[in-house]
């Protein structure tokens, strides 16, 4: 078992974000996390990353119990997320936002030259690295994503956690993306992803859990959620 979740409830106020959310992460897979807009997604990655306790519930990772667990304790123990809203140092350059990301460093002084290695082979990996020296805030959206995801993999995470890759990036880029992620599941890191473009999703999944209301509605591969009447239910309303 990888990631999984046992009936995980969180409320803000009146308003009800995980209603007894169950789910099984396939290990060694690209996950995908999909449902309508306020189904509760990014609260579920919330509590699993340790960003918010749930009210109840589990959340257990390789049999291990990290319900409640600190983010870097959850960082610790080989998950990595990146955000919505891309969080990168806008006045850090590229090469500096992704050392940032050395677990345990930070401090200039403590960087080693296989750290500044790895980095910028992350950054050429990515096809970022004619932006090392450049700050943040001088690159594109998309460029800044997959910054933050270089941050990301300089922790060596087997299980990353993206949070809308595909968001507001070009469709150059988005290919790009596409193709990273079953890339670096080649090499055997899992995935789970949360995403609103479909035909992303159905390129790269093959395994999808759809949420509605704060719970899980079906889950299968791409062939088998295109098709669920629940699932057009929940999307369309009907
Ligand atoms: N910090 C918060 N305070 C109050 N309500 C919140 C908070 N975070 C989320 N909610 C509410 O919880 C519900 C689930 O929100 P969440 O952002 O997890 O959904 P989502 O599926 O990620 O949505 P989207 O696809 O639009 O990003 C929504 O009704 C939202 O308004």
């Amino acid at each position: 078992m990888s990631l999984a979740t046992h009936e995980l409830r969180k409320a803000f106020g009146g308003v009800t974000a995980l209603d007894g959310a169950t789910v099984d992460f396939h290990p060694g897979k690209v996950n995908a996390l999909i449902g309508p807009n306020g189904s509760g997604k990014t609260t579920y990655f919330n509590c699993v990353t340790g960003m918010i306790k749930p009210d109840s519930g589990r959340v257990t990772y390789k049999d291990r119990d990290l319900t409640g667990k600190a983010p870097h304790r959850i960082a610790r123990a080989g998950l990595g997320r990146t955000f919505q809203l891309c969080r990168t140092f806008p006045r850090m350059t590229a090469l500096e936002n992704v050392l940032a990301a050395v677990p345990h460093g930070g401090l200039r002084s403590f960087r080693t030259r296989s750290d500044i290695e790895r980095a910028m082979s992350w950054l050429t990996r990515l096809g970022i690295e004619h932006l090392a020296r450049s700050e943040a805030r001088d690159m594109s959206w998309g460029q800044q994503k997959l910054l933050e995801l270089a941050g990301v993999l300089m922790a060596e995470p087997e299980t990353v956690l993206l949070d809308e890759p595909a968001g507001g990036v070009n469709p150059a880029l988005l290919d790009r993306i596409g193709t990273l992620i079953r890339e670096l599941n080649a090499e055997g890191r899992t995935f789970v992803i949360v995403e609103h473009n479909m035909d992303l999703v159905m390129s790269i999944s093959d395994h999808i859990v759809v949420f509605d209301r704060g719970r899980p509605i079906a889950e299968g591969p791409p062939s088998v959620i295109r098709s669920d009447e629940r699932v057009l239910g929940a999307y369309l309303g009907v």
